[in-house]
């Protein structure tokens, strides 16, 4: 019997990723061949420059594959139109969006653009979406400021509620948690983690936060010189696969407490 557990939301087929410039190709990385299932909460990590952003990237269409295939359940990204795509996955990126006068509240309206109808007014279920993102994400203080008057750590939280406002099941986050203190980086982990385990969604975040992730993800995505390493939280950690991540002489994994530790001599 196929379970939810077991179904596939994304997979990839000897993908490869990088970019072309003119006749030169520069390779990321090759051979990925990994699959996202439903109501899992999947971190992306690895060293700064490694190919994290590159991933996401071509995973969501923004940037094209340099070879292999990309499918959305069992179509393949290229033939997916992007308002389909935006029914089907939700992206918050790290890069800023254009200056606007905008409110929050509109800001997170923008979310279900995908639904709204041509004159782009939102119905009893767009508004009930909207606010259910403000309060999964604890922003209603702040919901008339303007765009230019939010803390790089209020955008970030508000950018998370416009996704959960377009109300797909798989999101995918590019280091969500960068600008946010201590507390706001638990608070969209754990809300985060609750979206796979209540609603069942699909979440697949890059991040830095190794120690959060590995408390709190199901699965992982290893990215190091050598290539992708994907599969279950604790078994990674205990394999030493995680171990792999940094080959610095300056910070040793601990499995025991979960935390890459500085070495003292
Ligand atoms: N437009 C581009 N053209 C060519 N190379 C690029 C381009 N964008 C990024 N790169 C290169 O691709 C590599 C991977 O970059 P990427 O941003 O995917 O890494 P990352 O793991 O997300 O890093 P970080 O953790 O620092 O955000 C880097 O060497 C980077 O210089």
């Amino acid at each position: 019997m196929i379970t939810n557990h077991s179904h596939i939301v994304l997979k990839t087929e000897n993908l490869k990723i990088g970019y072309q410039h003119k006749k030169k190709t520069l390779c990321i990385a090759e051979k990925i061949n990994i699959s996202l299932s439903k109501g899992q909460f999947i971190c992306l990590l690895g060293k700064n420059g490694i190919g994290k952003s590159t991933l996401i990237r071509t995973l969501t269409k923004v940037q094209p594959q340099l070879e292999g295939t990309v499918f959305i359940g069992e179509i393949a990204l290229e033939s997916i139109t992007n308002i389909d795509l935006a029914k089907k996955m939700s992206l918050v990126m790290t890069e800023k969006i254009p200056e606007s006068n905008l409110t929050v509240y509109e800001l997170i309206a923008l979310g279900r653009q995908p639904y709204t109808n041509w004159i782009g007014s939102l119905t009893e279920d767009d508004v009930n979406y909207i606010d259910l993102a403000i309060s999964q994400t604890n922003i209603k203080h702040i919901i008339d400021k303007r765009y230019n008057e939010l803390s790089d750590g209020q955008l970030q939280k508000v950018m998370i509620a416009r996704a959960l406002a377009q109300n797909t099941d798989l999101i995918i986050l590019d280091e969500p948690t960068a600008h946010l203190d201590i507390q706001n980086k638990v608070e969209i982990y754990k809300l985060l983690k609750t979206l796979c385990q209540k609603y069942h969604k699909t979440v697949l975040i890059s991040s830095h936060e190794i120690h959060l992730a590995l408390q709190l993800s199901d699965e992982l995505i290893l990215m190091n010189e050598k290539g992708l390493i994907a599969g279950d939280t604790e078994t990674l950690i205990t394999d030493g696969s995680v171990s792999t991540l940094f080959s610095s002489n300056l910070v040793t994994f601990d499995a025991s407490s979960k935390q890459f530790v500085i070495n003292t001599d």
